[in-house]
């Protein structure tokens, strides 16, 4: 245990991040007007290269034009290995007025990366007068960006989210994969006749959930590929829910409604906290630390997992 108390993430609902091609401007109604906390117009591997020119001046248009209701907004810039990647910041931060809230660096691979945006954002912000400060999300998708992935999470005080990007990580690590996350065919245990699935991007999700809560960020997860399978979305999405992720990228508009079922506590789950944290209090009346709920141990520590299920109610609540 330390002293020092863990910092809270951001306090926006970010159940849903929605992606569209900046590139496809018919969308940006679309997207608008959805049910996504979260709206991340793309600059990146979803814009062929002759077009990145052009996608980076509809979004600016889009970011200045288009009503975007009380939507968290943000840009996906590209690669810090790519030439684009500079003129996506300055022309933004340039030419968007006030609306952006924050810009999204793929492929981060170390802390420097994030250095180095926020070195430029912050001198565009100061040249242009900038009142609004820019937020920073970065995605995690590279064999370096998990090895670093604690450092990353400490790199600036811009940085408000974290996200697993499965398809970049996938290639990255060499994973015999075409699958953009979920379940992977060979990736189970044999048990006498019985195969028993198994979760291959566990361990870089519980990486980026424990790098994100020591040091204040929100750890979502990213795309699930197959937009056609509704329960494969489900499994994945409860899997990061149940691991301490807060939200996760629609590729597809079909995608938004279970993003937001799966992230926002049940009723049954939010009845369940309250009864929790009324029988810790009668408890602490009895002068006890600890008591029986529903046959099972109760104790201070449930007062702290039944209020984060609480304040994530009470979170969606005050701001949907
Ligand atoms: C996946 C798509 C290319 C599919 O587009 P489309 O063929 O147009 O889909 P549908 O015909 O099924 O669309 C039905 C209606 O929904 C609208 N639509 C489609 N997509 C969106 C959207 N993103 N936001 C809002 N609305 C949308 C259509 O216009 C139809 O509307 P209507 O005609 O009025 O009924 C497309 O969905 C798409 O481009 N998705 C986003 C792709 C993207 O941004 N990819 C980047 C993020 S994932 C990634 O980069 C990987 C990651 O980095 C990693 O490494 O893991
Ligand atoms: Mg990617």
């Amino acid at each position: 245990m330390s002293f020092r108390l863990q910092p809270a993430a951001p306090n926006r609902p970010n159940r849903c991040q929605l992606f569209g091609p900046g590139s496809r401007t018919a969308l940006f109604e679309k997207m608008a007007a959805s049910a996504a906390d979260v709206i991340n117009l793309d600059l990146e591997d979803s814009v062929a290269p002759d077009d990145k020119p052009q996608a980076r001046a509809n979004i600016i248009e889009a970011i200045n034009d288009v009503d975007w209701g009380n939507k968290h907004l943000a840009v996906r810039i590209n690669g810090l290995d790519t030439p684009y990647w500079y003129r996506d910041v300055v022309d933004i931060l340039e030419q968007a007025g006030d609306r952006i809230d924050q810009i999204m660096i793929p492929k981060v691979g170390c802390a420097a990366d994030v250095y180095a945006v926020d070195a430029l954002v912050t001198a565009v912000e100061s040249a242009m007068g900038r009142r609004k400060p820019i937020a920073l999300e970065v995605i995690i998708e590279s064999a370096a960006g998990i090895a670093h992935v604690e450092d990353i999470a400490a790199a600036s005080p811009r940085l408000q989210a974290m996200s697993l990007g499965a398809a970049d990580f996938a290639a990255s690590m060499g994973m015999q994969t075409t699958g953009i996350g979920g379940t992977q065919e060979n990736y189970y245990m044999q048990h006498g006749e019985t195969r028993h699935y198994s979760d291959p991007w566990h361990w870089a999700q519980t990486a980026i959930v424990a790098a994100c809560r020591t040091h204040g960020v929100l750890p979502v997860d990213g795309p699930f590929g197959d937009f056609s399978d509704d329960e494969g979305f489900r499994a994945q999405a409860r899997r990061s829910a149940t691991l301490g992720m807060v939200g996760k990228w629609a590729i597809h508009p079909k995608q938004i409604a279970l993003c937001n079922e799966v992230f926002t506590p049940s009723a049954e789950a939010l009845a369940e906290a309250r009864e929790i944290l009324a029988a810790m209090e009668q408890a602490k009346k009895n002068g006890e630390g600890a008591t029986v709920y529903k046959g099972r141990l109760v104790d201070i520590a449930s007062i702290k997992q039944a209020e984060v299920i609480v304040s994530q109610a009470d979170l969606i609540e005050n701001n949907t």
